[in-house]
């Protein structure tokens, strides 16, 4: 049995380190909120201001940045990568090697420099599309980190011609960050290609006045792309031989995106090779990437499927905040716990969780969507290293944090969504996992009693059985090994 109380009186100094910690942890925007409540003892005051009373929207190309910025390598998959042929007759290729691609040496040694010794799942099936002659115009669609990026770079650097001094390749991107990113993996995947050269059109980024432009490969946000190409006329769409859409999910999410998409590819050359990214593929974006690339063979890769086999799910009935803090900290004091995630609804009750937990000697670590997607990304980072134990959150992670020796996972309040419904696909997704990693994991759901029939109804949704645990019950508690 193991406690992760400190116990005992923290002494000075260490109150000095929780509230410089915690300061740390609430950025300066926030501190100028409304009302101002201060933390007995810690001497730190934090403010909640209104927008803390707020859920935590998902923003999606946020999170697609984060899922980059924490990525630690490949994700692979155990499903097939389904093919679908503009012309089903024509011979299919796959391949298991780079080498056979017959690529420009200098890009093979980008690749080589870069640590991919073969292809990944997608990129077996997707490169000798891409790189076929003539070009072929290609929709793929595959979760996040199975290799898609690097597979349409490597596509545009091979189509380029690096002594023309004009773009050629043009790579649509959500977000200024997420154009950045790509950048980055051109920058080092075209190591080797001297001559080579991206530039961004992004805004803030000024289009060249008087002068053409002579870097090969354009990446940049719908809009400015749009103005840069109508407006100020700095690329001539006529001499585009690549045009990427990246994450087209993303892309249709933001307003405008979808159209000024479309009015940049209406203005392309037949012959453009057209290529559209996904990780997701509900029917709108089908029917955006129909619209917009023509005549496509089509590639898909599922997902590895979330399930609640391995999970073994409790609930404890609650009267107040208070109650559920006080059956959280029975629930540490009996098992033996590596780490937690802890999932509140708002910004409100993360925070004031938060306060408890450090001054009840906790290491914790707060992450809520105030945070720029960089601190996000560090916090995510120091938890994986382990120098918290535990991370409490807001719906703002509900997706896409792996991590991996997580065992424990409390939703201190239940995800409902706007109808007042329980959000069954957040509840997935924030206990769930992969049957591949089969880790068994233990769930708590703090509830009150007025919340009872929508864990009912979760309980039925998933067909698992949600067993009742009473927090008083130390013996009780300590038989749950795992
Ligand atoms: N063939 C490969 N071998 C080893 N690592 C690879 C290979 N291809 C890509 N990677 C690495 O795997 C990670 C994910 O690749 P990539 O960013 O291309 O995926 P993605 O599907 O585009 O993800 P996202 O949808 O988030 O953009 C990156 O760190 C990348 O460097």
């Amino acid at each position: 049995m193991a406690s992760l109380l400190w116990g005992g009186d923290a002494g000075a100094a260490e109150s000095e380190r929780l509230s410089s910690h915690l300061s740390n942890l609430i950025p300066r925007k926030s501190l100028r909120g409304l009302k101002s409540t201060t933390v007995p003892g810690l001497g730190a005051s934090i403010n909640i201001s209104e927008e803390d009373e707020e859920e935590d929207m998902v923003d999606l190309a946020a999170n697609s940045l984060l899922n980059k910025l924490i990525r630690q390598s490949l994700v692979e998959s155990t499903h097939r990568v389904e093919v679908l042929q503009k012309d089903p007759s024509s011979p299919l290729y796959s391949v298991k090697t780079f080498e056979e691609l017959r690529l420009k040496e200098e890009l093979l040694k980008g690749i080589y420099a870069m640590g991919f010794n073969r292809p990944s799942k997608i990129q077996e099936m997707a490169l000798p599309m891409m790189l076929a002659h003539p070009p072929q115009n290609l929709i793929a669609q595959s979760q996040s980190g199975t290799g898609k990026t690097a597979a349409f770079v490597l596509a545009m650097l091979s189509r380029v011609n690096a002594s023309e001094l004009f773009p050629q390749c043009l790579c649509l991107a959500p977000t200024y960050e997420l154009a950045l990113q790509t950048g980055r993996v051109v920058e080092q995947m075209g190591k080797f290609c001297i001559d080579v050269e991206v530039m961004y059109a992004v805004r803030g980024n000024r289009a060249p006045r008087g002068t053409d432009i002579t870097k090969q490969i354009i990446i940049g946000t719908p809009g400015t792309v749009l103005d840069w190409c109508f407006k100020r006329k700095v690329i001539d769409l006529n001499k585009i031989r690549v045009f990427v859409l990246d994450e087209a999910d993303v892309m249709i999410d933001t307003q405008g995106f979808s159209d000024q998409s479309i009015r940049i590819q209406r203005a392309l050359q037949p012959e453009c090779q057209m290529l559209l990214f996904s990780a997701t593929f509900e029917d709108s974006v089908w029917q955006f990437a129909e619209r917009i690339i023509p005549d496509p063979n089509v590639i898909k890769l599922r997902k590895e499927e979330l399930t609640l086999n391995n999970i073994r799910q409790y609930y404890v009935l609650c009267d107040s905040r208070k109650d559920k803090y006080q059956a959280l900290c029975n629930i540490y004091g009996g098992i033996t716990i590596g780490q937690a995630i802890i999932f509140c609804q708002t910004r409100r009750n993360a925070k004031w969780l938060t306060v408890e937990m450090m001054q009840d000697g906790h290491q914790v670590s707060l992450l809520s969507g105030e945070l720029t997607v960089d601190q996000r990304a560090s916090i995510i980072q120091r938890f994986r290293d382990g120098k918290e134990k535990v991370l409490i959150t807001t719906n703002v992670c509900a997706r896409g944090i792996d991590v991996k020796q997580v065992t424990i996972v409390v939703n201190f309040d239940l995800p409902i969504n706007q109808a007042g419904e329980p959000d069954y696909e957040t509840y997935l997704h924030r206990i769930g996992r992969t049957g591949r990693f089969g880790k068994k994991g233990i769930a708590f759901n703090m509830i009150e009693v007025n919340k009872l029939p929508l864990l009912f109804k979760i309980q039925d949704h998933f067909n698992s059985k949600i067993k009742q645990l009473d927090p008083d019950d130390m013996d009780e508690i300590e038989k749950i090994e795992y």
